[in-house]
């Protein structure tokens, strides 16, 4: 992959063990995603003190504001608000709107850079997300299903 792009690499994993990290690490990722939903507060911690000492960048994804309380106690600087409910893989924009908000309430959302994670289908969406101040986006199916996935970054406005 490295040959391909000079742009950041993400493991986008479902990471459960530090094992998963070392190995992120030596296929020369530059950044992990790591779920909160599948993580306790301890291994949440531990996880993040690695990445930091391995220079691997991390984003956090959350998907309710249990989740996000959680993630504003660490360390953590990259947010992801996953759209997708992973107990039914239902999705809804929305949970972005709500996140961001509440993200802004708890006066959080200045010291955090902020990607919406799923759903994302059409440059409304994108012009939506950016209204609501989102920083970054990560978008599966819909380039992956694009007949030139260069095409579709363009259309969706994306750089
Ligand atoms: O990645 C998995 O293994 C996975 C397993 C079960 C449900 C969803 C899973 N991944 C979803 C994705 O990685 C999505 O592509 C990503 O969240 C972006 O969402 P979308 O743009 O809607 O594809």
């Amino acid at each position: 992959m490295r040959e391909l792009t000079e742009l950041p690499i993400l493991r986008k994993e479902f990471i459960i063990d530090p094992l998963q990290i070392y190995e992120s690490f030596f296929i020369g990722a530059d950044l992990v995603l790591l779920i909160a939903a599948i993580l306790d507060n301890e291994q949440l911690e531990s996880f993040l003190t690695l990445c930091r000492e391995l220079k691997l960048e991390v984003i956090v994804e959350v998907h309710n504001l249990d989740e996000l309380e959680r993630v504003l106690k660490t360390e953590a600087e990259i947010i992801g608000i996953n759209n997708r409910d992973l107990n039914d893989f239902s999705v809804d924009l929305k949970t972005t709107t709500e996140l961001t908000k509440e993200l802004k309430r708890l006066g959080q959302r200045d010291n955090h850079y902020l990607i919406a994670e799923s759903g994302i289908k059409t440059r409304e969406d994108i012009d939506f997300l950016k209204e609501i101040g989102v920083d970054g986006v990560l978008i599966g199916e819909t380039l992956m299903k694009a007949e030139s996935p260069a095409a579709k970054v363009k259309e969706l406005g994306l750089p």
